[in-house]
């Protein structure tokens, strides 16, 4: 197929909104949608008829590549292919994603993680360019890890979930329950937003730069961090996420370095400026990684020279219910 011809779908889906686009080989966008998450049907119904319609005005998309929070069931050959498994998000539980979406939609379809796609977006316009192996981490909702390995995110055996691995209970935080409805106190039981909320008696958007709550979440994912570093070794760690503000990178790499207890002359080496970096592709990383993860599954390979004009005219930001503005940390 000549690149010309190539239409790329793309959807971002999140649990508060749906980021829908149409690019062109070169990236350059052709049509976008914000959809707010609401039930399944109803959302879905929507990103279906979005690109129903794309198609009727652009003609045929070539590939529509979805990234997508979860957990989601990623192995080609499982009876429950494309689907989000078992979420706390009411509603979405066993919804089938790819199944749904192939009822109104006749174009062959990807799907990975929204951590992975985010990830494929920071190493085309991002903190990962010229990086083969990296991890992406964003704290806020949730904690997610996409993960680079080689130069193609890394897929597992199935979706794997590093957010909630197991931490070492930080200095005066022996007894607070947690808040994963799956393990209580798991990584993002206890150093998401909600964590912080539950932990603290107020939002995280409240707290002063001195409030203990900084130091105690930096500790969490650091830990998270020496996890990776001695699992993965990844040229470097993108965090990013609402909780991680401008102040929190250097609370996080002071206790990385404690962590890593000058374990090893090749750590003790690494620049912690660099290695510990905050993402900078832009809230659309998201959907931008998913038009690239399109382009690899027709062409087999990544884009070359797509230019970030417009993409920061992807309309993703919403305000939300209670009124405080999304923030993209930039360190
Ligand atoms: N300025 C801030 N200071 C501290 N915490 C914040 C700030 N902004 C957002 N948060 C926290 O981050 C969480 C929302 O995370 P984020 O903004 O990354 O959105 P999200 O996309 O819903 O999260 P996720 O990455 O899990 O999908 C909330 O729990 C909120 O308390
Ligand atoms: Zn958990």
């Amino acid at each position: 197929m000549s690149t010309q011809s190539i239409l790329l779908g793309g959807v971002e889906a999140g649990g508060t909104k749906f980021i829908c686009g149409v690019a062109a080989a070169d990236g350059v966008i052709i049509d976008q949608i914000r959809i707010p998450t609401t039930s399944p049907d109803e959302t879905l119904d929507a990103v279906a008829a979005f690109f129903v319609d794309a198609q009727s005005r652009h003609g045929q998309i070539s590939a529509l590549a979805i990234v997508s929070f979860g957990p989601l069931s990623l192995k080609a050959d499982a009876p429950d292919f494309g689907a989000i498994t078992s979420t706390p998000k009411p509603g979405w539980s066993d919804v089938n994603l790819l199944a749904r979406l192939r009822r109104r939609l006749d174009v062959p379809m990807t799907l990975d993680t929204d951590v992975n796609g985010a990830a494929v977006g920071e190493r085309l316009f991002g903190s990962g360019q010229g990086l083969e192996s990296f991890c992406y981490v964003t704290v806020g909702t949730g904690v997610g890890v996409g993960v680079m390995i080689d130069g193609a995110p890394h897929g597992g055996a199935n979706h794997p979930e590093a957010g909630h691995i197991r931490m070492p209970r930080a200095k005066g935080d022996e007894t607070f329950s947690g808040v994963c409805p799956f393990h209580g106190d798991c990584l993002e039981g206890l150093a998401s937003g909600p964590a912080l909320q539950a932990r603290w008696g107020a939002a995280a958007e409240t707290f002063y730069h001195d409030h203990p709550a900084w130091p105690m979440a930096a500790e969490y994912i650091a830990g998270l961090c020496t996890n990776l570093t001695y699992t993965l070794r990844p040229e470097r760690i993108i965090i990013g996420g609402g909780v991680m503000q401008p102040h929190m990178y250097d609370l996080v790499r002071q206790a990385l370095v404690r962590q890593l207890g000058g374990y090893d002359a090749s750590l003790r080496g690494l620049d912690m400026k660099t290695y510990i970096a905050a993402p900078t592709a832009g809230v659309s990383a998201g959907l931008i990684g998913a038009w690239a993860l399109a382009y690899r599954s027709v062409t087999g390979t990544w884009p070359k020279g797509w230019a970030t004009q417009g993409h920061d005219q992807i309309e993703v930001e919403m305000v939300d219910a209670t009124g405080i503005e999304p923030v993209t940390p930039s360190v």
